[in-house]
């Protein structure tokens, strides 16, 4: 079996809608990182082995930083469509807009949604123009570069235990070199429409485990839907709500940081579902920052469980099940 499609079967399985159960998410103060290093990385690998999620607080971007993201966020989503579809994704490559266009191997119905990815070397053309969404450009930059910094900062405590050098990850996802390919993703989920609320097989994200190495969550509170399931409970479907917290970063191992780690760091299943009927109906918004490392990197595990392969192959294979269209 290849590579990935190890991966991609597991996913195909994981359409059924199960039931709730509580599980802790831990959430780590990252406050005086440094000099708290050692600390932090024990409560984060051990977050990370025994649940695969955990939140942060404290993680250095300014409150106001974040509502300006969103505040950006909302403003792009609301131009009209005939203008976002001016910057369509670009095939393959984690940049752009699209809507409706993810069909996840789970439930092989389009996420309820629309959503615009930066990934830094490809943006030509995809920015809008500052006459119809003044600062956006700017504003996203810098906060994808904040993003960064906090997912480096993680991902320095993991090297240190996985025996790396401190720098390792952040070498790999070296912004200054055209192999770039994280991606920070605005994300906008329809309000519910009354019509569609009962369709079944209708998910805002149908279940799935993220590419990456490590994906950082921006949420707002209020806006709930988030559910994780932990792979080694895969066939329990118990699956356990976050709680979004403007406060907080809500972080996952993704897939490639779980092979580059020999399997010692679990990717986990996580999905957004609909609101209840009695829960808020309106549009929910979030911002994921995907750290997948540098094109030609390549993903050398410890104890050589898997033959190497370069970030680019291994993402390229992913994003080609999930988007058809593209
Ligand atoms: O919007 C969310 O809360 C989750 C998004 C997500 O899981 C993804 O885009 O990979
Ligand atoms: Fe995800």
């Amino acid at each position: 079996m290849g590579p990935v499609l190890h991966e991609l079967n597991k996913e195909a399985r994981m359409g059924a809608v199960g039931h709730e159960a509580a599980r802790e998410v831990r959430v780590i103060d990252l406050a005086d990182f440094e000099q708290r290093r050692e600390e932090i990385a024990t409560q984060l690998w051990d977050a990370a082995v025994d649940v695969g999620f955990f939140q942060l607080k404290n993680h250095g971007i300014p409150a106001a930083a974040v509502d300006e993201a969103f505040a950006m966020t909302q403003r792009f989503f609301a131009l009209p469509d005939a203008v976002k579809a001016c910057h369509p994704l670009k095939k393959g490559l984690n940049a752009g807009w699209e809507s409706r266009a993810q069909v996840r191997p789970s439930t092989g119905t389009p996420d309820q949604k629309e959503s615009y990815q930066i990934t830094r070397p490809h943006m030509a053309g995809l920015w809008p123009d500052e006459a119809a969404l003044a600062g956006f450009q700017a504003t996203m930059l810098a906060f994808e570069a904040q993003a960064w910094t906090v997912a480096m900062r993680v991902l320095s405590c993991f090297a240190d235990r996985l025996g790396f050098a401190r720098d390792f990850f952040t070498r790999a996802h070296d912004p200054a070199r055209p192999g770039y390919q994280s991606t920070l993703r605005l994300l906008h989920y329809f309000a519910i429409d009354p019509a569609l609320r009962d369709r079944l097989g209708l998910w805002r994200a149908g279940a799935h485990t993220d590419f990456d190495c490590l994906t950082l969550l921006f949420q707002r509170s209020g806006q709930g839907g988030l559910q994780l399931l932990p792979g080694k409970d895969m066939d329990s479907q118990a699956w356990t709500p976050i709680v979004p917290n403007d406060a907080y970063i809500t972080c996952n191992i993704g897939d490639m940081l779980m092979r580059w780690s020999d399997d010692r760091l679990p990717s986990n299943f996580h999905r957004v579902k609909n609101p209840e009927p009695d829960e808020y109906q309106g549009a929910r918004y979030s911002l994921a920052f995907f750290a997948q490392a540098n094109r030609d990197v390549l993903i050398e595990t410890p104890s050589g469980k898997y033959p190497p392969i370069t970030a680019e192959d291994y993402l390229q294979q992913r994003v080609a099940a999930n988007f058809a269209k593209y």
